[in-house]
C-alpha cells in the first residue's frame, strides 16, 4: 500500500509533491522518492526512510518543473534495505519514462523472463513495480511504431497492452518526458486512485494521488476516482484525456483500506473511510452485545491509532464509557508496516503506554482495528493486565486475518498470521486476553457497503482466501512465501530505526 501522488501544474511542483508525500506518508515509511519534468528533462531524488529525511533544501532545490510524481514506498516485493528499489523508477526508451507504483503483481516472474527474452529488456532489481514500468516503456514503444510523436490514442494502446500482460494490482502514476502525466488503475480497482482540480489564475491544475487526503490538504477540488481499467493522461499544456482501456473490468477495491491502510479522512470509491469504520463500531457492537458480554464490561478502551472511529461506536452502542488508556508517541511510525518483527515489536511499547488509572480494578474491553501478526494485541494485553486490569477482553473490527496478502500488503507467510490455524480461543490464549471477539466477514462488508452500495464486492482475501483475480495458486503462495518470509525483510537502516536504537535488526 505505497502511496503515490502526480501532478501537473502552472508554476513549480517540488513543494507540492513534498507536501502532498507527507499528507500521504502513513501508506509507506520505508522510502520515499520525486521526479520533476521540465521539457525534456527528469529531475530525480530519492532515498530510504521518511519524506522529512530524504528530502533536503538543495534536493529540493534541484526538483525544477511544472509537472512530478511522488512514492512512498511499504514494500512486498524485493527486499525493504534495497535503495535500489525505491520509487519512482525510471527507463530511457523510449522517450524516457518514470512511474511510480502501488500495489503487487502477481505474475511479475513470469513478465520479467518474458522482457528479457522476447523485449530484450533488462530488469535490474527485484522490485515488480520496475517490472511494470519496462512492460509500460514496452508497449509504448510498440504502440508509437517509432513515430517520434507520441499521441494520447498511442499512449492508451500501450495501457491495454499492460492489462492484457499485467496481473494483479497495480495504481500507477507515471511521466512520459516532453509528454505528460499518465495515471491507470488496474482492471479490478483492487488499490485506490483519485484526481483533483485547482481552478488557478494562471489556468487549471491536476494532481492525481492515492487518497483524497492529498487533494483536500492542498487545494484541489476532487473530479473522481480512476475508473478500473482507465487511463488518464494530462498533457504538459495541461489537456485532460481519459479512456478505459480494459476490455472486461470489475470495482473491487480492497477492504482492508478501510480497516486499517487509509486515512479516516479519506474517500475511497466513494466511501468515507472514516463513517465505514464507525459502521464496523456498530456492528461489532452488536456481536458483543449477542455474545452477551456487554455486562461484564466496564470500560471501553481504543488502541490508538486506526480503531477510534470503531471503539467510539462500540461504546456509544453498548452504552459504556469510552477512555483513552493508551497514550501514544506521536514521533513513532505506524507499527504493522515496519520492516522485521523484532522492530515492529519494540516500537509498539514505545509508542503506545498505559494510562493506570483506566485500568486498575477493571474489566475492559480493547478494541482494535485488526489482530495480524498479534504483535500489538500481546504487547497491549500485557499492559493492560501491569495496569491492574481484571479481565481483558480483545475485540477486532475486522475478522480473523488468515490468508497471505498479494496484492500490496506486507503479509505473505501463513505462519505468522496468528489467527491462521487457530480458534478464538486460541487467539485468546495466544496474546494473554480473557476472550477476542471478531467481527463476523459479511458483517465488515455491509459497513462498509452501507456507505456506497453501488460496489458489490471488495477483495477480501486476506480473510477468506477468495483472491479476486483468480490467479493466485496455491503453487504461487507458496513461493512467495518462501521467498518473502519475514527475516528476508529486517536489514535497513533509517533513521527512525536508529532512533529505536535498532542499529541491526537481523
Ligand atoms: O496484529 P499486528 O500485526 O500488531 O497488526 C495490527 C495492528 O497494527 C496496526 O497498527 P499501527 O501501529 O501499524 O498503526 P495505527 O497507529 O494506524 O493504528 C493496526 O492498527 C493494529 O493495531
Ligand atoms: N505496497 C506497495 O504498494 C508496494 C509496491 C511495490 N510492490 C514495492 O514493493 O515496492
Ligand atoms: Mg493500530
Amino acid at each position: 500500500m505505497c502511496a503515490i501522488i502526480g501532478v501537473v501544474a502552472r508554476s513549480p511542483v517540488n513543494q507540492i509533491l513534498y507536501d502532498g508525500l507527507t499528507v500521504l506518508q502513513h501508506r509507506g515509511q520505508d522510502a520515499a522518492g520525486l521526479v520533476t519534468a521540465e521539457g525534456h528533462s527528469f529531475h530525480m531524488h530519492k532515498g530510504g526512510g521518511l519524506v522529512r529525511d530524504v528530502f533536503r533544501t538543495r534536493d529540493m532545490r534541484n526538483l525544477v518543473g511544472h509537472m512530478g510524481i511522488g512514492h512512498c514506498r511499504y514494500p512486498t516485493a524485493g527486499s525493504a534495505s534495497s535503495i535500489a528499489e525505491s520509487q519512482p523508477f525510471y527507463v530511457n526508451s523510449p522517450f524516457g519514462i518514470t512511474l511510480g507504483h502501488n500495489g503487487n503483481l502477481v505474475n511479475s516472474d513470469q513478465l520479467r523472463r518474458e522482457l528479457f527474452a522476447e523485449d530484450r529488456r533488462h530488469v535490474n532489481t527485484n522490485s515488480d513495480s520496475e517490472v511494470l514500468l519496462n512492460v509500460l516503456a514496452h508497449e509504448i514503444s510498440d504502440a508509437s511504431q517509432g513515430n517520434p510523436r507520441l499521441t494520447p490514442d498511442m499512449i492508451f494502446t500501450a495501457v491495454a497492452g499492460v492489462h492484457r500482460r499485467v496481473k494483479g494490482a497495480y495504481a500507477v502514476v507515471a511521466m512520459v518526458a516532453g509528454y505528460g502525466l499518465l495515471a491507470f488503475r488496474d482492471p479490478f480497482g483492487i488499490r485506490p486512485l483519485i484526481i483533483g482540480r485547482a481552478d488557478t489564475e494562471k489556468g487549471v491544475e491536476f494532481m492525481v494521488a492515492s487518497e483524497s487526503v492529498a487533494l483536500d490538504t492542498l487545494g484541489f477540488k476532487v473530479m473522481r476516482d480512476v475508473a478500473p481499467g482507465e487511463g488518464v493522461l494530462i498533457d504538459e499544456s495541461g489537456n485532460f484525456h481519459a479512456r478505459q482501456c480494459a476490455g472486461k473490468t470489475a470495482h473491487n477495491p480492497c477492504i482492508f483500506e478501510y480497516v486499517y491502510l487509509a486515512r479516516p479522512d479519506s474517500v475511497i470509491d466513494g466511501i468515507s473511510v472514516y463513517e465505514s469504520r464507525r459502521n464496523m463500531g456498530k456492528f461489532l457492537a452488536d456481536k458483543i452485545q449477542g455474545m452477551g458480554l456487554r455486562d461484564e464490561i466496564d470500560v471501553i478502551i481504543p488502541i490508538p491509532d486506526s480503531s477510534r472511529p470503531s471503539a467510539l461506536e462500540v461504546a456509544a452502542k453498548l452504552k459504556k464509557p469510552y477512555r483513552e488508556g493508551f497514550i501514544k508517541n506521536r514521533y513513532i511510525g505506524r507499527t504493522f508496516i515496519m520492516p522485521g518483527q523484532e522492530m515492529r515489536r519494540k516500537s509498539v511499547r514505545q509508542k503506545l503506554n498505559a494510562m493506570a488509572v483506566e485500568f486498575k480494578d477493571k474489566n475492559v474491553l480493547l478494541v482494535d482495528d485488526s489482530i495480524v501478526r498479534g504483535t500489538t494485541s500481546r504487547e497491549i494485553v500485557n499492559m493492560a493486565r501491569e495496569s491492574g486490569a481484571r479481565k481483558v477482553f480483545f475485540a477486532s473490527a475486522a475478522p480473523p486475518v488468515r490468508y497471505p496478502n498479494v496484492y500490496g500488503i506486507d503479509m505473505p507467510t501463513r505462519a505468522e498470521l496468528i489467527a491462521n490455524g487457530r480458534t478464538h480461543e486460541e487467539v485468546a490464549a495466544a496474546i494473554g486476553a480473557d476472550a477476542v471477539i471478531y467481527q463476523e466477514l459479511d458483517a465488515l462488508i455491509a459497513a462498509v457497503r452501507e456507505c456506497n452500495p453501488a460496489i458489490e464486492r471488495f477483495d477480501c482475501s486476506c480473510f477468506d482466501g477468495d483472491y479476486i483475480t483468480g490467479d493466485v495458486s496455491p503453487a504461487y503462495l507458496a513461493e512467495i512465501e518462501a521467498s518473502r518470509a519475514d527475516g528476508e525483510s529486517q536489514t535497513r537502516l533509517s533513521s527512525y530505526q536508529l532512533d529505536l536504537g535498532l542499529s541491526t535488526v537481523d
